[in-house]
């Protein structure tokens, strides 16, 4: 967006837009003037650098708006998230939605680094949806961070009005109604899985607390950071304040895998292949269900006749996919993780097409299938697009299925095990039946 006319007057600014990228349907994107709103945050952390931006469309003429002397002399922030403009109340917005407050944790991170753009852009919430980024990063990364909100400020998105970046989540999470916590740390050389769910269990132990004391009592909650099942969990028993239902563990990236690996086989675009389900961890023990999965329709098995194939070569497929794509790139899947975000986001605010449904690591609390109680076990779930989500009760099961879903079940058991110390529920107790490799992890 460029500037198209910005006055001062002692006490005041006058700062209006003209842009021509303005996505709204409703908007004649010639004529159409956009005024920005730009304050500090109520809260300001000094570590943190929060701006708040809320940007109206008026077809009327240029609206007033205000820049102070203090927002003049802020030394602690940058570029155009540093002015302050107050526009009179009755110039802002009726015609868009009312902002949703998203924190990201890891926004410096390679997953971030896709995501953030997507959203910014209203791909996920949709063209009239304005959007607040609350980007939460370590110590470590916090100079990378502002690396970040530069680059998001130099985008230009008419749908972006705030970006805070800060290291305390306490801060950052403040009335977030979506929390996506990517951030983790990375398994080290020779470190074992019990070390690594121990390290980045604390963080997710601080994170929902965190959640609980300042977010919304509504947030969503998808958990990316590894290992991401029993993260959620520890995440979740920290929040008891939030409902154990809205947190996810994303198990989206494996659909997306699975699918793409049935198409191939099959012959058709991979937008033929429906139903199709993760159960279980984010591990090489997940089981992609090729028994209740469609190709145009139609039960997998009875389209792909090689069922040596499907028990075999894709389920390993499937599990081993992140370490393969490790191999080759050199490092682990950040867009293809970032779309699979954007997806289940999506899938959680727009209606289920009728007869379909997405996988989700879900509490599994009152789970029809049988599978134990009080862990984060991907499911088959269905939304009716409010953010909400209920588990799919028409699913079949066979011997194969039972047996690969009860490995997983077992891995996510004594995973929670190890973790007892962060959950709140005693003394930690190792016994992990092996030390199955993440599908990021070589
Ligand atoms: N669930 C999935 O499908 C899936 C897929 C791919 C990767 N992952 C996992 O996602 C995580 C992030 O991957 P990446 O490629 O973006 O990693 P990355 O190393 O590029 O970025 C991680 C970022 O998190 C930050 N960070 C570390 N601790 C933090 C904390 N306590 N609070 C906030 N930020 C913190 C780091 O400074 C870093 O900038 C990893 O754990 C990875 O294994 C999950």
């Amino acid at each position: 967006m460029s500037v198209a006319d910005l006055t001062t007057s002692p006490v005041a600014s006058t700062y209006t837009k003209t842009s021509s990228r303005l996505p709204s349907p409703q908007l004649s994107l010639s004529s159409t003037r956009l005024s920005v709103h730009f304050s500090r945050s109520p809260r300001p952390n000094p570590r943190a650098q929060n701006f708040k931006i809320t940007c109206s469309v008026n077809q009327a003429p240029s609206p007033v708006a205000v820049q102070t002397e203090e927002a003049k002399n802020k030394s602690e922030c940058f570029g155009v998230f540093c002015q302050t403009y107050d526009l009179k109340a009755e110039e802002e917005t009726k015609s868009w939605k009312k902002l949703i407050n998203v924190a990201v944790s890891g926004a410096a991170g390679m997953i971030s680094n896709h995501l953030l753009f997507k959203l910014a852009s209203g791909e996920v919430f949709g063209p009239d949806q304005p959007i607040a980024l609350k980007l939460l990063g370590s110590e470590r990364s916090f100079q990378a961070l502002e690396g970040v909100a530069m680059e998001l400020e130099d985008s230009l998105y008419p749908l972006l009005r705030e970006v805070s970046i800060g290291i305390n989540p306490y801060e950052v999470f403040e009335d977030v109604e979506w929390a996506l916590l990517i951030g983790a740390k990375p398994r080290g050389p020779g470190m074992e899985r019990a070390g690594l769910l121990d390290i980045n269990g604390q963080i997710f132990a601080e994170q929902g607390k965190a959640l609980n004391a300042v977010a919304s009592r509504n947030v969503k909650v998808i958990v990316v950071g590894n290992p991401c099942n029993t993260n959620a969990l520890i995440c979740l028993k920290n929040a008891p304040n939030i409902p154990a239902k809205n947190f996810h563990a994303l198990t989206r990236l494996d659909e997306n895998r699975a699918k793409c690996q049935l198409a191939l086989k099959a012959g058709v675009f991979y937008d033929k292949v429906s139903n199709m389900t993760i159960w279980g961890n984010h591990s090489t023990t997940q089981v992609p269900d090729f028994l209740n999965a469609r190709i145009n329709g139609v039960p997998v098995k009875e389209v792909i006749k090689d069922h040596k194939w499907l028990e075999e070569e894709f389920t390993e497929k499937v599990q081993k996919r992140g370490g393969v794509l490790i191999q080759k790139w050199g490092r682990s899947s950040a867009a293809s993780t970032a779309v699979s975000i954007a997806d289940a986001m999506k899938s959680l605010v727009t209606p289920t097409p009728e007869g379909d449904w997405f996988s989700s690591g879900v509490y599994t609390n009152g789970n029809p299938y049988g599978i134990a109680q009080d862990i984060v076990f991907s499911m088959p779930c269905r939304s009716k697009g409010d953010g909400d989500y209920e588990l799919v009760k028409d699913v079949t099961f066979d011997e194969y299925l039972l047996k690969r879903i009860a490995k997983s079940e077992a891995e996510l058991l004594a995973e929670k095990r190890c973790v007892a110390h962060l959950t709140g529920e005693g003394v930690a107790f190792c016994d992990l039946p092996e030390d199955t490799m993440l599908p990021g992890e070589m």
